[in-house]
């Protein structure tokens, strides 16, 4: 126990001033070395009084949005994987910019643009912008504006604010829970992120190596009994295999939605009912297809010590995650849970598109 120590506590909270900045619709600006770049939130801010002062607005959209709506033709630079920054003349009404933001309306308001493509000026801060929407659940999108906000973050900030080393044990006490009456569990927090990470110990701890399931927050399906996904089963089969075996450890990460918030999930749940599937979905808001950062398991296991585990699950990129950060995974153990109706696709998805393997 102590205080939690980031490489770059400043920077840290900086990041953190940040996000809750864009939670309440607040301007910011990311200096990224040729320059700064000052941003509103489109998802939180006022829209109404901001288009009624403008004749023209510029917005900068995530690469994968820009992709969804056709403009990567457009744009100059050869990087994929940076935002684009667009060009709005004869702005009407707030709800074009919310429709150029949110895919979830794209069937509602299909004709978008005219939009000219601008070229990046700060392509680093507009990265680290988008990292920083997704940290705080919102649409990758902002408005650029001519005002430096209060606190200007650099781009470094944001990577200080995800980093895993920052985290520290912060409660123990036990928890007899359904599957297993000797079970302990840990508190974890972080200095920037006021995400709480827990791991629940199973059974009596001896010399053997646990079984362990890293089990990313799923609100839908772990306490609503949502039938979309695999997570309630999940998470119950791997405490009671835990159970049955010497001792286990589950990570319960706060990475709902792979990484993307609940809100966002939530959306991506409105595309899959417009007929995407759960990769699409991510793409078309904006986001990488899976956005969790595994060295947050491997750090909660660095602090309870355990260096090496028997892995419950079927993604190959836990796996990996696990392994960069020192983890040794001696084995892969599959988690076979039968399909139903609901989430028959969404699985066949993650075994076609996200290499899951049983
Ligand atoms: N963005 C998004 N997230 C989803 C969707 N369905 C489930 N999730 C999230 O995906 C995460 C569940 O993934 P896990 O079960 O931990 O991991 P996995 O990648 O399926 O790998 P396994 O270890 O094999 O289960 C949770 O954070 C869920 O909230 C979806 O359609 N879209
Ligand atoms: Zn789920």
């Amino acid at each position: 126990m102590g205080i939690a120590v980031t490489s770059d506590p400043k920077g840290a909270r900086r990041a953190a001033r940040a996000i809750d900045a864009l939670r309440r619709g607040w301007p910011i600006s990311v200096e990224g070395g040729q320059g700064t770049l000052n941003l509103l939130p489109v998802e939180t801010v006022d829209l109404d009084a901001y288009v009624s002062a403008q004749s023209q607005v510029t917005l900068l959209i995530s690469s994968s949005r820009a992709d969804t709506l056709k403009l990567l033709n457009q744009r100059a630079a050869a990087d994929p994987a940076l935002p684009v920054q667009i060009r709005l003349t004869d702005m009407e009404s707030a709800t074009e910019i919310i429709a150029i933001a949110d895919p979830v309306l794209d069937m509602q308001h299909p004709m978008k643009g005219p939009f000219r493509c601008e070229e990046l000026a700060h392509p680093e801060a507009a990265k680290a912008a988008m990292e920083l929407a997704r940290h705080g659940g919102l649409l990758p999108a902002f408005l650029v504006v001519q005002e430096t906000a209060e606190d200007v973050l650099q781009t470094e900030d944001v990577t200080a604010y995800a980093d895993s080393n920052a985290l520290i044990i912060s409660a123990h006490a036990k928890l007899p829970v359904a599957a297993n009456t000797q079970a302990h569990i840990y508190g974890f927090r972080s200095e920037a992120d006021s995400t709480d990470h827990i791991a629940l110990v199973v059974g009596e701890r001896d010399d053997t190596t646990p079984v362990v399931r890293l089990h990313s927050e799923c609100l839908t399906g772990d306490v609503l009994g949502s039938l979309k996904c695999d997570c309630g089963p999940q998470l119950h089969a791997a405490l009671d295999q835990m159970s049955e075996a010497n001792w286990g450890v589950l990570l319960y990460l706060r990475q709902e939605g792979r990484g993307i918030g609940l809100i966002n999930k939530l959306r991506a749940y409105a595309l899959q009912d417009q007929g995407f599937d759960t990769v699409d979905a991510n793409q078309r808001l904006g986001f990488a297809i899976d956005a969790r950062d595994f060295s947050i398991a491997a750090r909660m296991l660095e602090l309870l010590s355990i260096p090496t585990v028997k892995l419950m699950t079927n993604n190959p990129e836990k796996v990996d995650g696990l392994e960069s950060c020192g983890i040794s995974v001696e084995t892969r153990l599959p988690v076979k849970i039968a399909a139903n109706p609901y989430n028959e696709y969404y699985l066949d998805t993650k075994r076609d598109r996200t290499g899951h393997k049983l």
